[in-house]
């Protein structure tokens, strides 16, 4: 193909870059934004093979797809490439095979490029938010709020990701994501000790990539205490309050501006975070309602099965340090026959009292029936066990429920066991509840092991 002057100046016009090579792979012709754009002189490409600028590596991949456009196909991709400075780009490249017009021969191709680094990574984002936001298998809100997080990180190029609860001058980080050691939810600052105090004063999205440079961040106390260069912050309100922030941040300086693209996108992870922690609050107190048992306000059989679960679903080994007791109160029908349904519910919530006094954070404790409950007790020998549940056998033998006119006392019978890893929650509750039987048959108000 002849490149006459002409075609030359229509070529440097065109807002893409343009490249056309020979059927010998050799580039005949370069326009200046492909001169621009990969840093290189037509006068030092003219001639030489493809292979030889690109490496033997690189080429081998599109090789094959220049021998199809060389046998007349249209060609259209998207490719990563790595600039000798170490940007990663995203290129869109069209291959258009040439015909010479008298023969009717194919004398090359034109490779047309645009750079759509911008646009390819803003789809990216674009598309995660979709899919978290609307993906039922994700889990919890927590889940997706961090995985949101990572993702602005991503997108910013950012070392720290962070939702924050603002009340009054106090800062609690609510959620976080972080490429360097892991920032722990409910870590404290003052708000006028970070950053997001001039992003609540602007009330708008604020932004910098040079933290030591800016008169807003300079002087700030953040910067003294952190040397966080880089910032990017926006509020987060619910129902129209300001509820705390969403933030980026890196000690080191970001290499690019932040660009407007850069702010509306980070509007929109915040508006999908606002979501997520309406529906989080929602489905907290629904949870709430869901594991508890209204009567005692201890948890129910469904959490207590669940927390089994999540153990052997975290590390099955960590059941075995666990012992399980059922407890089940003796004669119960009789109290309720002899001072009514009323008198039975106190005696209930009395009990349910012992437990939540004498057991530990690590213990759990539910009601599994009308009046039988189940504790999982965290303790490192049988000893251990035998001695809490004894001094609680004893604590409930000598309450005095006051109900009306009358004092109720009232014994409870147990059976205990300890979990093995091989357990499932049925099992478990088998072998507790035929040491209960135990304990009954034996004349109640004791503990009994299996
Ligand atoms: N007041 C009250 N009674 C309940 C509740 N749930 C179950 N019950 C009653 O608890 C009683 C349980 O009686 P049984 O299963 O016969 O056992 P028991 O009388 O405790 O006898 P043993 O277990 O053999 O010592 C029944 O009368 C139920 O109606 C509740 O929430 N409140």
């Amino acid at each position: 193909m002849r490149i006459d002057r002409v075609f030359k100046k229509l070529a440097n016009t065109l807002p893409f870059m343009m490249a056309f090579i020979d059927t010998e792979r050799r580039y005949q012709f370069v326009n200046e934004r492909y001169e621009q754009f990969f840093d290189v002189k037509f006068a030092d490409l003219k001639g030489k093979l493809v292979a030889e600028v690109l490496g033997a590596e690189s080429y081998e991949r599109i090789s094959q797809i220049h021998s199809r456009v060389l046998a007349g196909e249209d060609i259209s991709l998207r490719e990563k490439v790595t600039l000798r400075d170490g940007r990663v780009l995203q290129l869109e490249i069209k291959y258009v095979p040439n015909q010479n017009q008298r023969t009717q021969q194919i004398n090359g191709f034109f490779a047309i490029i645009n750079d759509i680094t911008l646009y390819a990574s803003a789809a990216d984002v674009l598309r995660a938010v979709h899919d978290v936001m609307n993906r039922q298998t994700m889990g919890l809100s927590t889940d997706r709020i961090t995985k949101l997080l990572k993702l602005g990180c991503e997108y910013l190029n950012t070392d720290i990701g962070i939702v924050s609860r603002v009340i009054d001058n106090e800062y609690t980080v609510k959620y976080a994501w972080s490429t360097g050691d892991a920032i722990a939810p409910g870590t404290q600052f003052e708000l006028g000790n970070t950053y997001c105090s001039v992003t609540l004063a602007a009330s708008d999205v604020i932004a910098t990539r040079n933290a030591s440079k800016s008169k807003a961040f300079s002087g700030h106390p953040c910067y003294a205490a952190f040397k966080l260069e880089t910032y990017l912050g926006l509020p987060i309100r619910i129902n129209g309050k300001v509820w705390g922030t969403l933030n980026f941040s890196s000690a080191a300086s970001r290499g690019a501006p932040f660009t407007d693209l850069d702010k509306e996108l980070m509007g929109l992870l915040c508006s999908a975070i606002e979501t997520l922690i309406i529906n989080n609050s929602k489905t907290d107190r629904l949870e709430r309602l869901a594991y508890t048992d209204f009567l005692t306000g201890l948890s129910n059989r469904l959490f207590i099965n669940e927390f089994f679960e999540r153990l052997v679903y975290e590390n099955r080994e960590r059941l075995s340090q666990y012992y399980c007791a059922l407890v089940d109160i003796d004669h119960f029908k009789r109290i309720n026959d002899e001072f009514g349904h009323d008198a039975g519910d106190r005696v209930l919530q009395a009990v349910a009292l012992e437990f939540t006094d004498s057991l530990r954070n690590d213990d759990v404790c539910a009601r599994v029936g009308g009046e039988e409950f189940m504790l999982l007790i965290h303790a490192d020998a049988d000893s251990d066990t035998a001695r809490l549940i004894e001094r609680l056998r004893q604590s409930i033998a000598s309450l005095e429920i006051q109900h009306d006119q009358h004092r109720i006392s009232t014994t409870v019978s147990i059976g205990v066991t300890k979990l093995q890893e091989t357990d499932s929650f049925n099992r478990a509750y088998k072998r507790a509840d035929s040491a209960l039987y135990q304990s009954k048959s034996n004349g109640r108000n004791r503990m009994s092991w299996n």
